[in-house]
């Protein structure tokens, strides 16, 4: 198939815009972890993940950044509320967890807790 002028203006600034936005999120991931508080929660979400054919970082990639850097990702939407309010709660219980730990008591997995209550409508999380 021979692409127009055009077509193939759009595919090279969307193959740019693509590596681009990877760079970007790799060097805030890299600056968080050179900057910030050793104790900081790190959580990676791939938002809008109701517009799956547009996006701009893939679900396996974002999934590949987080291994990378040890961080859960979860795939959330503005528009449709999924995982949204777990990202926040998942983060607060973490945040909860470190600040009132008994001895006794197990360690709050929140990668774990993550894979247990996202929702499963094409969406997900890993570590
Ligand atoms: N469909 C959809 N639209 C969203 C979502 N989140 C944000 N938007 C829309 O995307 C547009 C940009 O949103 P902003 O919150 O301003 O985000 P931004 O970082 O400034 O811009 P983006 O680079 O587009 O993310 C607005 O029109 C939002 O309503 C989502 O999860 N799903």
């Amino acid at each position: 198939m021979k692409l127009s002028r055009g077509q193939q203006g759009v595919t090279q600034l969307t193959m740019f815009l693509h590596v681009f936005f990877l760079l970007l999120v790799q060097a805030w991931l890299t600056e968080i972890h050179e900057y910030a508080q050793t104790d900081v929660v790190i959580m990676l979400l791939g938002n809008k993940a109701d517009m799956s054919s547009e996006r701009a970082i893939r679900r396996d990639e974002g999934e590949r950044l987080a291994r990378e850097y040890s961080v859960p990702f979860m795939e959330t939407s503005a528009k449709t509320g999924v995982n949204v309010e777990l990202a926040f709660t998942a983060v607060a219980k973490e945040l909860k967890h470190r600040a009132v730990q008994h001895p006794n008591e197990p360690k709050f997995q929140i990668h774990e807790y993550i894979e247990s209550q996202k929702e499963k409508s094409g969406c997900c999380s890993y570590f």
